[in-house]
């Protein structure tokens, strides 16, 4: 596992390193990612670094590659230069076995919910737990362990929707099928959780119980967050950190705390 350091780049106080704060183990470290498709480059000199715990928010105006760069990480889409470090993983020349064990670390939850509509809603938490136990008994709670399903009910229970478990999915209204998928995404004990745009299909007043809930498990858990939104506020109420793409890099990664709304807009002009 890599026990990396972050030091001044993420510093609270914004002072050196030359200080004393604490030096905290790195989740995640992108150095020098670059990627195209088909010869058009999509970024082509990004580099952050992720401390355990921290959340972080990405934001940028359309198409500068937010959804990209989650895929990269991830370890879903070939990346053409630089380096991924993923709680200890290279990405970049893992084996497919190599980037399984590491993505069975991660908690995904992404704009569409993608539940499995006319399965229970159990059934879609214990799932959560396929990256890790791979086959066909962690398809449905009837076939999973007492121990899986066990875990799916703590779920459940953390996102307050126990008493619909056995309800099918596809009568879910959109804020409660986003709180199973963030139970889904958590039943794993994830090291790291990773958003994209998780409100986007909500009303504002279920998308901001959605942000809290999410917000408040992954620091209970102490799970290190990574979203995306195209909600400046959301950004900067949840992030402790915000990174903002454009022009084929990254050049902002900023403490939420030193910026404002009207300098995250800068991004989108
Ligand atoms: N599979 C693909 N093949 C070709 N081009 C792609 C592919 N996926 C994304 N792109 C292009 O890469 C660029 C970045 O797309 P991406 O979806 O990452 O942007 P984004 O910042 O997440 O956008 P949005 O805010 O609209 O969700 C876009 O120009 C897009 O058209």
């Amino acid at each position: 596992m890599s026990v990396e350091t972050l030091v001044a780049d993420t510093r609270p106080d914004g002072t050196g390193a030359e200080s004393f704060a604490p030096v905290l183990p790195v989740d995640l470290r992108v150095t020098g990612l670059a990627k195209s498709f088909a010869g058009t480059p999509v970024f082509s000199d990004v580099s952050f670094g992720l401390s355990r715990g921290e959340a972080v928010a990405i934001v940028g105006a359309n198409g500068t590659g937010k959804s990209t760069l989650l895929r990269c990480l991830m370890g879903l889409i070939p990346t053409d230069a630089g380096s991924i470090d993923v709680v200890g993983t290279d990405v970049r020349s893992a084996s497919s076995s190599g980037l399984r064990a590491m993505r069975a670390q991660i908690g995904l939850v992404s704009q569409k919910h993608n539940l499995v509509p006319r399965l229970s809603v159990l059934s879609n938490v214990v799932q959560g737990l396929l990256g890790q136990k791979p086959g066909l008994r962690h398809w449905s709670q009837s076939l999973a362990p007492a121990r899986s399903r066990a875990a799916a009910m703590a779920a459940l229970q953390k996102v307050g929707l126990a008493q619909l478990a056995q309800r099918r999915a596809d009568r879910l209204s959109g804020g409660q099928s986003q709180r199973v998928a963030i139970a889904r995404a958590l039943v794993g004990q994830p090291r790291i959780l990773i958003a994209d745009e998780p409100t986007a299909s909500l009303d504002p007043a279920a998308g901001e119980d959605v942000m809290d809930l999410f917000f408040d498990l992954a620091r209970q858990e102490g799970v290190t967050v990574i979203f995306i939104s195209h909600n400046i506020d959301h950004a900067l109420k949840y992030g402790d950190r915000i990174l903002g793409l454009a022009n084929g890099g990254m050049p902002l990664d900023a403490r939420a705390a030193s910026l404002n709304a009207e300098q995250l807009r800068g991004l989108y002009d």
